[in-house]
């Protein structure tokens, strides 16, 4: 038998049928649901009267929509402002209530952001398929799962029959070797990776992160790297197994046990590409080499080290990437040659899908410690992706940590990552932000995102302006 990649794997072992002309019948093995992509996607099963064919392989909790504000929070749906979003909330909850999902909502301490929610209970686990009506669910790659985002429509036919019609990806190995340094993190250097492929490279792959960096890095790590893979173009991004990945789900609430965890564990740790696996592209970073990045464009791949100065049009690559620069330059308020630690912030945003687990909050906090948020910066918050890691991070009195120095610390949910709930920029106000998109409007309309890693946002938060965080 010819030698496979994880990703080979994952998609043989779920492959339920494949057509003359590519096309292929898979199954899925868990779909997580939130407010905004699932309610027409229920409505076709009412319409077509069909119930969800296997019910307890989804999952939903509200995220986007959601206040992180306490005292609105406290009223539970009643406390959302804005009427679409209440109503795409109250939809969720009548939806799981009328077909039996089960849902972590609002009032339960286990809601927060799906694609935190989906591996802190174990709702996610190594080899799985997983998708979700949100396209950084390739954050579950992390742990060898085959997981991609999927349209509303999609939705609606996983609910109704488990499975999904899709084309295999070429596979692409990005391997980074070496060690990181001290306050150099998973956030840049999957910012390095998309600063380097662009925005684009990743288009048509599946992506497996491989080399010593990511067998050095957390599990929390491995997430914000996959998460991000979709920013670099590929649907899919995945780690292989290994004994973290499996240590990370001992005794997690949906994770399995007793003999039924031995018999996983023992399919889990085949869960790696062989050693003679070939891969249609492979691109090499060195991670001795990465420095903390800071993007300052309207595009991922607009991402510089904290050290740069911004490029002159002159150095882009061809018209259309100068072209593109000289827009972002325009929205972003920006002028070529400006050192990026010249970069002043209105706003610092600690949270989102990407960065805003136990161990984030804890290096942001590392930072802040005994420090103030610097007076010309208006709002620093800091939303936990969870209700689970808002508890964690107050019984180690992180909190505290950070209100101390002026920072906000509210309740979970999608928050400032995107302007779909209270949590929004000014036009012209810049924001250091943990999150993983900084396209024009991003955080609200005329929004000016630059994207860093909780560390470097911490930093920024307490000298007004972008810092190198080592030495800071
Ligand atoms: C609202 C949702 C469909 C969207 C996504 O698919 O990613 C959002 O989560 C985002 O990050 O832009
Ligand atoms: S935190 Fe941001 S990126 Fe993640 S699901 Fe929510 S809106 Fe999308």
């Amino acid at each position: 038998m010819s030698a496979k990649t994880l990703y080979d794997k994952l998609w043989d072992d779920h492959l339920v049928k494949q057509r003359d002309d590519g096309s292929c019948l898979i199954y899925i093995d868990r779909q997580l649901l939130h407010e905004v992509t699932s309610p027409q996607a229920f409505d076709g099963l009412k319409l077509a009267k069909r119930q969800p064919w296997r019910l307890d392989a989804n999952i939903a909790t509200p995220d986007h929509n959601v206040p992180t504000d306490k005292a609105e929070r406290s009223q539970g749906i009643a406390g959302i402002k804005d009427e679409t979003s209440r109503i795409q909330v109250q939809t969720l909850d009548d939806n799981c209530k009328e077909f039996g999902v089960v849902e972590f909502d609002i009032f339960d301490e286990r809601q927060g952001i799906v694609h935190v929610v989906g591996p802190e209970q174990g709702l996610t686990l190594p080899g799985m398929t997983v998708v979700c009506g949100d396209s950084h669910t390739a954050t579950h790659g992390a742990f060898a799962c085959l997981a991609h985002g999927i349209g509303t429509s999609e939705v609606e036919h996983v609910l109704a029959t488990q499975c999904l019609v899709q084309k295999k990806s070429k596979n692409m190995l990005v391997k980074v070797d070496g060690v990181l340094g001290e306050g150099v993190t998973a956030k840049d250097v999957v910012l390095a990776i998309i600063g380097k492929i662009g925005t684009a490279g990743g288009t048509g792959y599946a992506i497996e992160f491989g080399g010593q960096v990511f067998r050095d890095m957390s599990m929390e790590g491995r997430m914000t790297v996959c998460n991000m893979a979709i920013e670099a173009g590929a649907r899919v991004g995945m780690v292989a197994v290994d004994e973290k990945t499996i240590a990370y789900f001992k005794d997690k609430p949906f994770a399995p046990k007793a003999e039924q965890w031995d018999a996983a564990v023992a399919y889990w740790q085949g869960l790696t590409s062989d050693a003679d696996a070939q891969f249609d592209a492979v691109v090499e970073l060195d991670g001795n080499a990465i420095e903390p990045q800071v993007s300052w464009g309207t595009s991922p791949e607009m991402v510089l080290p904290i050290s740069a100065k911004l490029p002159t049009l002159d150095s882009a690559n061809d018209a259309v990437q100068r072209s593109s620069w000289q827009r972002a330059y325009q929205y972003m308020g920006l002028t070529p040659e400006q050192a990026i630690t010249d970069i002043k912030l209105d706003r610092v945003f600690i949270g989102s899908c990407t960065n805003s687990r136990i161990e984030d909050l804890r290096s942001a906090a590392a930072v802040i410690k005994g420090r103030k948020v610097a007076n010309t910066v208006k709002q620093a918050m800091v939303v936990a992706g969870s209700g689970l890691v808002k508890k964690q991070a107050e019984a180690e009195g992180l909190d505290k940590i950070f209100t101390e120095a002026g920072f906000e610390w509210r309740e979970p949910g999608c928050s400032m990552c995107l302007a779909m709930n209270a949590d929004k920029l000014l036009s012209g106000e810049h924001c250091a932000s943990t999150s993983n998109r900084n396209f024009e409007g991003r955080q609200g309309n005329g929004g000016r995102t630059h994207l860093v890693s909780p560390a470097m946002a911490a930093a920024a938060a307490i000298a007004g302006h972008f810092v190198d965080v080592r030495g800071f």
